[in-house]
């Protein structure tokens, strides 16, 4: 089967990544991506200067998923392009994401100079979204900020630059945001985000399960797939055709990987699954995803890229 997918002027053999906060953090983690059955990865989203992020404990695994308040820690921007560039040396066909976020409006700007100034070749996603910064709103839940920001943005960076959202939960919201997202020239939109501020309590101790924020952090896993799945599609109905989307929450098997898909997804990031499982999951993944389209009678991707049906 035919699994090749396509953002821009770049082609991946498979639609699989990682989530960027996951199984990216350092050389050994991003090195393990690399012989993974992936399609593409992602960097953990890197700040100006490293960052040791929060008080532990800061993430959770639950039932039905995960709950995170990591705060952003990150071995900075300038660990990540010496990985990406030692990586490029080694793999010139093959492109992967670099995620950068600032706590700041300044930072933003600054980070994306340190990508649009190096010799990175793969795709940008500017992390508009994050919901562990104590005291920083998530800047996509601020139309004014997002704007501010993509604006500045564009006025300076020239390689594919894509936009990780937060989930949205109200159809005004994603007129409103898919309205300024068509104006610019976006490669991708990823979406979405752990959903935030999410709270889980330990039956034992009646404490909080997690130490940041008072216990709130970011909800991933099972718990995230009805939204996943509802914010691809939103978007995918609205934004230009020229605008990919990447699919990304509670993907744990292969038909999760099919219905992201057939919202209109044309990449899907793994999350809390890939926390859980490790790399492998991939490979699982990618067979699993493989017995369903040959179930459903198709040979590749866009055979039922967005064709959901609706009653
Ligand atoms: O707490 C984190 O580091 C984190 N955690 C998330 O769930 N999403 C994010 O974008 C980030 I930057």
């Amino acid at each position: 089967l035919d699994l090749t997918t396509t953002i821009g002027n770049y082609t991946f053999a498979n639609p699989l990544m990682n989530a960027s906060g996951v199984n990216c953090f350092d050389k050994d983690e991003l090195d393990a991506m690399v012989a993974s059955a992936s399609g593409s990865m992602v960097t953990k989203s890197a700040t100006v200067k490293p960052r040791p992020g929060n008080p532990e404990p800061r993430y959770a695994d639950l039932t039905l998923g995960s709950i995170n308040s990591m705060g952003l820690p990150n071995l900075g921007i300038d660990y990540y392009l010496d990985y990406v560039a030692t990586y490029q040396a080694a793999h010139p066909a093959d492109a992967i994401f670099m995620s950068i976020v600032g706590t700041t409006f300044d930072d933003n700007i600054a980070v994306a100079h340190r990508i649009q100034d190096s010799d990175f070749a793969g795709l940008t996603e500017i992390n508009l979204s994050c919901p562990n910064v104590p005291g920083e709103p998530q800047t996509a839940y601020d139309p004014a900020q997002t704007v501010k920001i993509l604006d500045a943005l564009f006025s300076f960076f020239t390689k594919p630059l894509g936009v990780k959202l937060p989930p949205f939960f109200d159809l005004a919201q994603f007129d409103q945001m898919a309205a300024i997202l068509n104006r610019y020239p976006l490669a991708f939109i990823n979406t979405m985000n752990s959903i935030g501020n999410g709270l889980m309590i330990d039956a034992e101790t009646d404490t909080a399960l997690i130490k940041p924020k008072g216990g709130f952090g970011g909800i991933g896993g099972a718990y995230a797939k009805p939204i996943a799945l509802a914010n691809v599609r939103a978007f995918r109905q609205r934004l230009n055709s020229n605008i990919r989307i990447i699919g990304t929450g509670g993907v744990h098997t292969g038909r999760d990987v099919y219905e992201l898909i057939l919202c209109g997804a044309d990449m899907v990031q793994v999350g809390t699954a890939l926390h859980q499982e490790g790399p492998q999951i991939f490979a699982r993944l990618l067979t699993e995803l493989q017995a369903e389209m040959t179930r459903k009678g198709y040979t590749n991707l866009p055979e039922f890229r967005g064709a959901l049906k609706t009653l």
